[in-house]
């Protein structure tokens, strides 16, 4: 057992773009910076989410990650599947007693996301397109999570709506990565259904839907700092053009990293245009 394990599970690098994503959501509500003490509350809920999410995926998904990642904790032995499903339940308990902290409210929604996520590792991953639409509705409730944790939703929707798309995209984008493993585990996925290209059409589709979707908060005015989301369009753009040209496991996997990182300066382009 490596202690280390029990950190690489969950994936920080997910969870604290996802906590922080919380975070804004509050801020874009709001229109200002939450108390500190909310914000805390909601980057932890949110966070240790992620963290039990990822760690009941791993357990479920043993066999295939044997396959496609076995470099990650279960498959090379760093944990046993046993303590990865305990580990999983202790981190969603541990977030549902910090949302109770919070309100009534933000202690269902958490119950309503954490069960989704159990959901879908246990049962949604593999069915086509629903795996993914399961995935990007819980990065789209995200920012929604900070809007219900300060009581208001002001432009946490655009939010949301951005966050839903761009992760439909990088799912598509991610199961043409993955076609090699899911085909040996008979997973039924959009691309082994529909074929490899006419999924990247589908992951193009939404990849152009979230450009469009991004200029929504301009409408309702945010400030100029939003013009930083500008580059963010371009490489969501350049990935889409990349997966829409050429569907082999190399293209997919850099396609699905530009979107990853598409996300991660939108999050800092969205803040700039918040504190602005
Ligand atoms: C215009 C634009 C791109 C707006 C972005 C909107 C926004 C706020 C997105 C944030 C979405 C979010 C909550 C991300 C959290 C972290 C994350 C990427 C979650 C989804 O992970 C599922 C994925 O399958 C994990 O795989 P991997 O990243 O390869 O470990
Ligand atoms: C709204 C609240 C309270 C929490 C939301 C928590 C968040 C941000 C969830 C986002 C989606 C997410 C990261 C869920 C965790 C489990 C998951 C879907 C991992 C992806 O696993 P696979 O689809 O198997 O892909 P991999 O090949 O990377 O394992
Ligand atoms: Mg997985």
């Amino acid at each position: 057992m490596e202690v280390r394990a029990f950190v690489e599970i969950t994936r920080p690098h997910n969870c604290s773009l996802a906590g922080i994503v919380g975070i804004l959501g509050s801020i874009v509500a709001l229109g200002s910076v939450p108390q500190i003490k909310t914000a805390l509350l909601v980057f932890l809920v949110v966070t240790l989410g992620c963290a039990g999410g990822n760690t009941i995926n791993d357990y479920f998904d043993y066999e295939i990650d044997s396959i496609n990642r076995p470099e990650r904790p279960l498959p090379r032995g760093a944990m046993s599947r046993k303590t990865a499903f305990w580990y999983a339940m202790f981190l969603f308990a541990i977030g549902l007693l910090t949302a109770w902290l919070i309100s009534t409210y933000a202690f269902l929604f958490a119950l309503a996301a954490y069960v989704l996520m159990f959901l879908y590792a246990w049962k949604l991953k593999p069915m086509p397109f629903i795996g993914n639409l399961a995935v990007a509705t819980l990065t789209g409730a995200t920012p929604l999570y900070g809007a219900i944790a300060v009581g208001r939703f002001g432009l946490a929707g655009t939010l949301a709506v951005c966050a839903f798309l761009v992760n439909v995209a990088r799912e598509v984008v991610k199961d043409i990565e993955d076609m090699k493993g899911d085909l040996q585990k008979g997973a039924k996925t959009l691309p082994i259904i529909i074929g490899p290209k006419k999924a990247a059409y589908v992951g193009a589709g939404f990849g152009i839907a979230t450009v469009i979707a991004s200029f929504l908060p301009v409408r309702a005015g945010v400030g100029v700092g939003y013009y930083a989301m500008v580059p963010v369009d371009l490489i969501i753009l350049y990935a889409v053009y990349l997966i829409a040209r050429n569907q082999d496991k190399r293209t997919a996997h850099r396609s699905q990293i530009l979107l990853k990182v598409s996300i991660f300066l939108a999050v800092m382009a969205f803040l700039i245009a918040a504190l602005v």
